[in-house]
Formats: structure tokens, C-alpha cells, sequence
């Protein structure tokens, strides 16, 4: 875990002592789109994300890659899941996916190789342009944007997981979302003083109790369909009974005992093959070996099991 200054790179966990024991999040760095008219065009074959299975900010973009049917479209690298001195890695183990592009060990290789003085956190998900070698964007949220139609007239799947008419309501419960369970959760989990971690863990189960009313008559978080806010709030639900609520110590409440927010998470599981995109090696891999300053004996636990099948028809 480190971060690169002025391209050199420093192993280092996140400063929490200047800010009184919370983890705050950094903004990402690359925020260029593709698009018709701009500088990167859509194209088959020109882009490439770089991705790790156990990070839910990655795994964003791996289902709307999955539903917008973008795997001959975009290729792909997969990190190695323990990320220790070195930050991400290449390592080769199971399913991982080399670096095509300039065969790095590292990922802050990367980052280096189109800028030799950046300063900033070395993060997955990055998608990279081929063509003009440099990273196009590496924030999750504005990558599975583009993605939901930067390439619909070459070759995606159609399918609108953004539509005009939910914008309002889906930007609503995206902040909501974002702060209070998908960086709630980080905010417990790397807050290093007690009163940080108790509000933080409560905000994230106020959160829970209050999604699991919302999805008590409704299926999907937005209208009657599955949308890019469904997408963002299960990537950290599908993992929250592996490692948030051990790992990161969001244990007020199991997700299974929010009746509805458990089936919402088991329906999009098992929505279309997204459940391909879910990893749950990689997912326990990376929280207990990778947060040492947490977990110092790096044991994997040997539960939860889970039944994660629907008896409805979906
Ligand atoms: N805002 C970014 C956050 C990405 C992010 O924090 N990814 C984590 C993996 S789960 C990471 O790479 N962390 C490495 C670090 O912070 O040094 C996004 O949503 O794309």
C-alpha cells in the first residue's frame, strides 16, 4: 500500500492521524471521456481497463462491461489481489490477467508511464487509451457512465442503465449511497480512533435499514428497472458479509438480517451473468492479506457460505 510523489514511489498506509482518525478518500486524477466528438473516439479494440476482482470500485465497471456486452470492446488486466509494499501488482496467480501494454510488474508503472511526476494513490479501476498511450480516466463512476453508451454505435449491447427521465432520482441516491455504504464502509473500517469508527459503522447500518425499506416494494433502487445505482450499491453489498462485516467491523446488523436488501442483492447476483464479474477469492484475498495494520496474521476466514440462489424467477 503506498502512493507515488513526483513519480517515485513511497509505501505508505493512509494518513489518518492529521485528520483525527478518519480515512478520508482521495479525488481521482484522470477524468477524460470517450466520445464522438472529442479526442477519444469510441473504437473497438482501442481501450483497456485495468482491474482487480476484490475492489468495488473496480467491479462497477466489470458489470456494466458484462451487461453493455463491451469484452471484445475493451480488453482487459487483472491485478493480483494482495496489494502490500508495492501497491498493486502482476503478479501471476489465479485470475490474474498480465499487463499487455507495457508488461509492468506494477501498477504505479503505469501511472508513470504517462505521467513521470504524478503524485496521488496508485487506484483500480483505469482505463487506458492504447492509441494515444495515456490513462483516459480512473474514476469507477464516470467510467461505467461512459461505457453505458460511448460504444452503443459499435457494437454494444443495447440497454440504457442511465436514463434521462431517472437522472435526478439516480444522482439522489448515488451521493447517498456513496457516502453513507460505499465509502461508509472504508470510513469505519480505516478509521483508527474508537469514537470515528462507532459513528462511522453506525451511519453504515442507519444506511442499510433505511435502503431495506426502500427496496420493501420495489425491486430496483430507481423506477422498475436495473440502473447504474443498482450497480454502485450491490458491488459493496456482495461483499459485505465476506469482509465488511468481519473485516472492516460494520457488524451492527448481517445484510441477511435486512430481508429485503438481501434479496435485492441476491436478484442482481443473479441478474443476467453478473455474477461473473463477483470473485470471492480475489474479495477475501485482498481485505485480509492486503490491510496489515488490521489483519497483522493476514488469516483468511473460512466462512461465511452463503446461499446466494433466487426461488423467484427474475
Ligand atoms: N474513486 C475511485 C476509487 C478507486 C479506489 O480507491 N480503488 C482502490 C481499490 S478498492 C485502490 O486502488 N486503492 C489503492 C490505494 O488507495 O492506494 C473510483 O471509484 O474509481
Amino acid at each position: 500500500m503506498g502512493l507515488l510523489v513526483d513519480g517515485v514511489w513511497h509505501d505508505e498506509w493512509y494518513n489518518t492521524e492529521d485528520n483525527d482518525g478518519k480515512f478520508i478518500r482521495e479525488d481521482a486524477q484522470f477524468r477524460d471521456w470517450i466520445s464522438k466528438d472529442g479526442k477519444f473516439q469510441p473504437e473497438a479494440g482501442r481501450y483497456h481497463l485495468y482491474v482487480c476482482l476484490a475492489c468495488p470500485w473496480a467491479s462497477r465497471c466489470l458489470m456494466m462491461r458484462k451487461l453493455k456486452g463491451l469484452e471484445e470492446i475493451i480488453s482487459l488486466s487483472v491485478v493480483n489481489p494482495v496489494m502490500l509494499e508495492h501497491g498493486w501488482t502482476f503478479e501471476d496467480g489465479p485470475g490474474v490477467i498480465a499487463d499487455p501494454i507495457i508488461d509492468a510488474d506494477y501498477m504505479h508503472e503505469i501511472y508513470t508511464h504517462v505521467d513521470p511526476t504524478y503524485s496521488g494513490r496508485v487506484t483500480v479501476p483505469v482505463l487506458y487509451d492504447k492509441k494515444t498511450d495515456t490513462i483516459v480516466n480512473n474514476e469507477s463512476s464516470d467510467i461505467i457512465r461512459m461505457m453505458n453508451t460511448a460504444f452503443d454505435e459499435i457494437g454494444a449491447t443495447p440497454g440504457d442503465y442511465y436514463p434521462a427521465d431517472l437522472h435526478d432520482e439516480i444522482d439522489d441516491i448515488n451521493d447517498y449511497v456513496y457516502d453513507h455504504v460505499n465509502n461508509g464502509v472504508y470510513k469505519a473500517g480505516f478509521a483508527t480512533e474508537q469514537h470515528v469508527y462507532e459513528k462511522e459503522a453506525q451511519n453504515v447500518d442507519d444506511a442499510l435499514a433505511k435502503l431495506n425499506d426502500r427496496l420493501e416494494h420495489q425491486d430496483y433502487l430507481v423506477g422498475d428497472q436495473l440502473t447504474e445505482a443498482d450497480i454502485r450499491l450491490f458491488t459493496t453489498l456482495i461483499r459485505f458479509e465476506h469482509v465488511y462485516f468481519g473485516h472492516f467491523k460494520c457488524n451492527l446488523h448481517h445484510l441477511t438480517e435486512y430481508p429485503h436488501l438481501w434479496e435485492y442483492t441476491k436478484r442482481i447476483y443473479n441478474y443476467e451473468n453478473l455474477a461473473d464479474t463477483v470473485n470471492f477469492d480475489h474479495i477475501q484475498t485482498h481485505y485480509y492479506k492486503s490491510h496489515t495494520m488490521i489483519n497483522p496474521n493476514q488469516i483468511i476466514p473460512a466462512g461465511p457460505d452463503l446461499d446466494l440462489s433466487v426461488s423467484e424467477s427474475i
